[in-house]
Formats: C-alpha cells, structure tokens, sequence
C-alpha cells in the first residue's frame, strides 16, 4: 500500500455516468458563435463524430439544476431535436457537447437563402412539418421548450431542420431574459397567459410554432416589425392584433398560423392535430 501521508491521485474523476463525456476525446475547432451562456465552438469526438460544444460561461446558468436535466434531455431523441450527446462536469466551464448542424441557424439561412426558398411554398411547407414532428414529440413526452422560434432551430445535411436548445430557458440565469417584462425576454412569440402569467404549456409552445411558421413564410423577417415589445402586448393581448398573411403565404396555410394564436389555449390545436393539417396541405400540391 502507498507510504502514508502521500495523497492518492483521485480517479480520473470522470464519472461513468451515461451522459459524462471524457473531454480529452474532444478536439475543438472554430468558434460557431455565441449564445445565451457563452461561446459555442464546433468539434470533434473521439475522432470522427462532429459535434457543437456550448461552454457554459460561469454565472449565466444553473449549472447544477441543468446537470441533472441533461439525463432527461439525453433521452429525448427525434430526427427533428437537435440531439444532447452529453455533458463535461467535472470541469468548470462545464461543456455541452450536441449534434453538429452544417448550417447554423434556421433564421439566418432564411434570411441568406429568402430569395430562392420564397418562390417554394412546398419548402417552406415541409419546414414547417419538420418543426412540427419535433414538437408533437416533445409534447408526447410532456416536455415545453418555453422558446420556440426560428433563432432557436438549426438546418443541417439535405435541409433537415431540427429544433434545438429545447428547455433550455428554465437554467437561464439572467433575469432580463426570465422575466416577462425583461429586455430579452421572447415578448413576440409569447401567448397572452405566458405575458399575462408566465402560464407556459404545449399550447403556448403551439402560440410560438405559429410565430415561426410566419417566420419561415416570410423568410425571416421579425414579426410585428420594428414595433416595441410593450406596444405589442397591448395590441396582441388587449386588441387582439395578428401577425398579417405573409406574401408568400397560401390562405390554407395562414388559417393553421391563426388557429395557433387563439387568445383561448383551449381553442388552439395539439402538435398532433397541426402535423395532420400540415401533411394534408403538403399532400395537395398547390
Ligand atoms: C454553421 N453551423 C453552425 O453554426 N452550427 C451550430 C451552431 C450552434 C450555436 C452557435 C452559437 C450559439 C448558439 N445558441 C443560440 N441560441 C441559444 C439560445 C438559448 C436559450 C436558452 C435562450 C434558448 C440557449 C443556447 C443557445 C445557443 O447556444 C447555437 C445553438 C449550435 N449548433 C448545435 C450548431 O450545429
């Protein structure tokens, strides 16, 4: 046994917990970006798998509360979810290593590619699918992603989009994005009762799809335009002003949009429900 008072080098410390990646099998490349916790970088694990690694900036999230999420984050998987690999946590910044999607953000490639996909409505229309079978899933495991919209959806091989970032919101520690009345908080894609009550449920995820299917149809433009936040609670919640038919927009398609913007939640549609009016829309070619 060891000579006495020589202190024993820990274990590797990594525990073998399913969801803890060893981050010497990580190899870091360029920056993607940043997000609301820090810098994003893309990567490599164990030498052929390309991820998104997010390093958490100290003090921007509840690390320890999202620790314990990632296992239930990690067992959500669908084609159309921007897929959790796992977490590095026994380091500081702590590391979250995701799927790799080739072309960032749903909104940016909108906006680069507006002028060819707007002439597609057929396009457009499968966007919207794929965003809705990530939610109707989410909505089976009873999980709400409390910040729906194209900023937060990804576009990786063959145009798949994938929704990303989903629950994510609940670790953030920044007040002026929790709080309703704060600067960064999502006022435009948010329901009267999450304004009204911070009320969040599938239906006010149902709300948000809404705002991201004007978003695709009008290939990323910001709703309601250059309007401030508090004057469009007043209109959306008071006056029950509406996002308007985008131009590229067939009628069939806006009525989905307005049924998800029932002041009512009760009134607006599942995600199970909406995935069938979208599929017999994309079945009629129009
Ligand atoms: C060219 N390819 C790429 O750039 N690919 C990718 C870019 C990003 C990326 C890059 C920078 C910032 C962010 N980002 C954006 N919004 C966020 C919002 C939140 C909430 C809590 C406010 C919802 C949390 C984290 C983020 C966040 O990390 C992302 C997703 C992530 N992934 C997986 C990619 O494949």
């Amino acid at each position: 046994s060891p000579p006495t008072g020589t202190s024993q080098p820990s274990t590797a410390g990594f525990g073998h917990d399913i969801w803890e990646i060893d981050p010497t099998e990580l190899e870091l490349f360029e920056e993607l970006g940043r997000g609301q916790f820090g810098s994003v970088k893309r990567g490599k694990w164990r030498k052929n798998k390309s991820v998104a690694v997010k390093m958490m900036q100290q003090g921007m999230m509840n690390e320890d509360d999202f620790i314990d999420e990632a296992k239930t984050m990690k067992m959500l998987q669908h084609e159309n979810l921007v897929q959790l690999y796992g977490v590095c946590s026994k380091q500081r910044p702590i590391y979250i290593v995701i799927e790799y999607m080739k072309h960032g953000s749903l909104l940016n490639y909108l906006k680069r590619q507006r002028g060819v996909i707007l002439k597609k409505p057929n396009k457009l229309l499968d966007m919207c699918l794929q965003v809705c079978r990530a939610m109707k899933y989410l909505e089976s495991q009873s999980f709400i992603h409390r910040d729906l919209a194209a900023r937060n959806c990804l576009v990786g091989d063959n145009l798949v989009v994938k929704v990303g970032d989903f629950g994510l919101a609940r670790y953030v520690l920044d007040d002026e994005y929790t709080s309703s009345s704060g600067t960064k908080f999502p006022i435009k894609w948010a329901p009267p009762e999450v304004l009204g009550y911070t009320r969040f449920s599938s239906k006010s995820d149902v709300w948000a799809f809404g705002v991201l299917m004007w978003e695709i149809f009008t290939g990323g433009d910001m709703p309601y335009g250059k309007i401030k936040n508090q004057e469009v609670v007043e209109q959306v919640v008071h006056h029950g002003k509406r996002l308007e038919k985008p131009q590229a927009c067939p009628g069939e398609v806006y009525d989905i949009m307005m049924v998800c913007w029932e002041k009512d939640e009760r009134n607006r549609p599942g995600f199970a429900v909406l995935e069938n009016k979208l599929a017999n829309l994309s079945d009629d070619d129009y």
